[in-house]
């Protein structure tokens, strides 16, 4: 299905447990792109911290067993392995309260880290990692050590942020990908006054120099500005479970196929139906069929 499997992910930030009314699953934006791509069939290798616990113990071994590099993930004594309170509304939209201060908030870059990050070709951070300094110091000395494409999953956490951080992440990125609200919410602060994603899109790669953008607008689809055109998909129909994951599932699969030279719609399109699985499918993520994600890129929504 791809033609270059060859390229190196690396994945810089929070693992943890997503902790449901029922049940504990796997997840972190960073885990949960970093999963993706290896159940998509490329190496890719997470850069964090696991405290010396049961949670810790279990991430680790799926990892391992997924054949995910564990090299770069520390176990430290002195603080638990992350957790999330994910609380769904009626409509599985979900809300999260985020545990603090846990391991990955301590994230420090040893010898294996920094030779990763050189040798990555792609890197992927968000923003929830940089609320605490150490982990914050330890993302931009190696975002500025490394010559990989730099990719910004904003992920805005409320209230685990601020804009000057979010500004300094932006600078370091060569793609982005925001929410529509996280698009809006970022557009008017460095300036926008326009409340239309293609607008801000394009105000956005004005701005900041990024040439690569995409955009998630949840059932409404997703944009993707690449090249300096814009693609759009105007989404799939589903049964929502819940929408844990389903932009980092998103991005995960699309940068495996717009990477590996599939062309821009339909590396959009893909993914796009991948996000859209997983909002039908509980937790972050669900193993997945291909053949699954053919048949939702065929359902009538979608064709013109
Ligand atoms: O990373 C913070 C939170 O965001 C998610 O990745 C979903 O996008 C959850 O799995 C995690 O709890």
């Amino acid at each position: 299905m791809f033609k270059n499997k060859n390229i190196r992910f690396l994945s810089f930030g929070e693992v943890l447990f997503d902790v449901f009314e029922n049940e504990k699953r796997i997840g972190g934006a960073p885990l949960n792109i970093a999963l993706r791509i290896n159940s998509l069939g490329f190496p890719v290798a997470v850069i964090s911290a696991v405290g010396d616990d049961n949670n810790g113990n279990l991430i680790l071994d799926h990892l391992r067993q997924k054949k995910v590099n564990t090299s770069a993930i520390k176990v430290l004594q002195n603080y638990p392995t992350g957790k999330v309170i994910v609380s769904l509304d009626d409509n599985g939209v979900a809300d999260y309260t985020i545990a603090q201060p846990v391991a990955w908030d301590f994230i420090s870059l040893n010898k294996t880290a920094v030779s990763l990050a050189v040798a990555s070709d792609v890197i992927i951070y968000g923003s929830l990692a940089s609320r605490n300094e150490v982990s914050k110091a330890s993302l931009l000395s190696m975002l500025a050590q490394s010559n990989a494409f730099k990719v910004f999953d904003v992920n805005l956490r409320p209230p685990h942020y601020t804009m000057e951080t979010i500004q300094k992440l932006l600078q370091f990125s060569n793609m982005v990908k925001f929410n529509e609200e996280e698009l809006l919410e970022i557009s008017q602060v460095l300036g926008s006054v326009s409340d239309g994603i293609e607008q801000n899109i394009r105000f956005i790669k004005e701005k900041t120099g990024i040439q690569t953008i995409c955009v998630t607008m949840g059932g409404a689809g997703a944009m993707l500005f690449y090249k300096d055109r814009l693609y759009s998909n105007p989404g799939y129909q589903i049964e929502v479970v819940d929408t844990v994951g389903a932009g980092d599932s998103f991005l995960g699969a699309l940068l495996c196929s717009l990477l590996s030279d599939k062309e821009p719609q339909k590396a959009l399109d893909f993914a796009s139906a991948i996000g859209c699985y997983v909002t039908g499918s509980m937790g972050a993520i669900p193993e997945i069929d291909l053949n699954d994600i053919k048949t939702i890129m065929n359902s009538s929504k979608n064709k013109t």
